[in-house]
């Protein structure tokens, strides 16, 4: 792996501001952008002083999550790939995922109630409160996206398709103290990823020459990255960004996650405002919960036969024409 890196950086934008209502001239350039960003580095650093009330819980929580004994935590299992526990064979890495996270009942009935049998309300209210402070972000983002490209009339269809699926994460401090790698370069194959960290960085972006950038966060902001679902449904506009996680530190770096997901039984289908005689369609109609249980069978198979992951733009290559 190629530890070099550059001074590159990913731009910051602004959302804290009271002024952003839909329409108003702050609304319009923050649009603006929000879809510069996308064309050049398919992600952006969002302010979003909201968060700063949440922080000190939502990394409590972590830890006490993750401090839970290993045999406790596999107890977190779904029949659907991509959720429960997950600990990377590596060591280095681990993950706790639930779906629909704006909803209290549902972290509880999915998470706290399985780690910890007679219910842990405020955790669940804690993860919930961060859920839907990142999905109203999504939304807003998602607004500004669809509007860019004159598509907005589509928003309350994906909106009401959206899982706000959550996802901890805790890396573990690198025990030799050189670099390792967390988590493998790949492009998020969901709508879009909305990203908050303790104070250890480590998260990398490919940019558009090859080159790897350090994601220096601010406590106060998240790191929002367009996935692959989004890219299929605007013909192939904006792409994905590669990244990945190194660890250099040595303190564990902990992040926690929305990842906005399409639901089963939702046909993704690039809108038809977006195709013509010189922009055909690229992608073939697909179910993401039918993505994602091939993606976990083609990842299954890859590390049963020592290979590694299988390659980025998996979605894209799944549905193209
Ligand atoms: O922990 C991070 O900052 C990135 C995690 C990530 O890329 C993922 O879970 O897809
Ligand atoms: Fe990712």
């Amino acid at each position: 792996m190629s530890s070099i890196t550059t001074p590159d950086m990913v731009p910051i934008i602004d959302f804290s501001t009271q002024d952003l209502k839909q329409g108003s001239p702050e609304w319009d350039s923050v649009k603006s952008r929000v879809r510069e960003a996308l064309e050049e580095y398919g992600c952006f650093e969002a302010s979003f002083d909201e968060v700063m009330v949440l922080r000190r819980a939502i990394f409590g929580v972590m830890e006490e999550l993750f401090d839970l004994p290993l045999p406790t935590k596999q107890l977190c299992v779904s029949e659907k790939p991509f959720r429960g526990y997950f600990g990377s064979p590596t060591g280095l890495f681990e993950s706790m995922s639930t779906d629909d996270a704006h909803v209290v009942e549902n972290i509880e009935q999915h998470l706290t109630t399985v780690l910890w049998p007679e219910g842990n309300i405020s955790i669940s209210k804690t993860l919930a409160s961060f859920t839907q402070l990142t999905s109203r972000l999504e939304t807003t983002i998602l607004r500004m996206i669809l509007e860019s490209f004159g598509v907005e009339k589509y928003m309350d269809e994906l909106i009401d398709s959206t899982n706000y699926q959550l996802r901890a994460l805790k890396y573990r401090r690198p025990e030799t103290g050189d670099p390792s790698l967390g988590i493998p370069a790949h492009c998020d194959t969901n709508l879009m990823t909305i990203l908050h960290q303790n104070n250890v960085n480590g998260l990398e972006i490919r940019n558009k020459d090859g080159e790897w950038i350090d994601v220096k966060f601010s406590p106060n902001s998240f790191i929002v990255l367009i996935g692959e679902s989004l890219s299929v449904w605007l013909n192939g506009r904006l792409c994905s960004p590669y990244h990945r996680v190194t660890l250099k530190g040595n303190t564990a770096r902990y992040s926690l996650g929305l990842f906005a997901k399409l639901k089963g039984g939702y046909l993704v289908k690039t809108p038809a405002e977006l195709v013509d005689n010189t922009n055909p369609m690229l992608f073939k109609p697909f179910d993401y919960e039918e993505f994602s249980k091939f993606y976990a069978t083609q990842i299954a198979r890859a590390a049963g036969s020592g290979t590694s992951q299988p390659r980025t733009s998996d979605l894209k290559a799944y549905c193209i024409v």
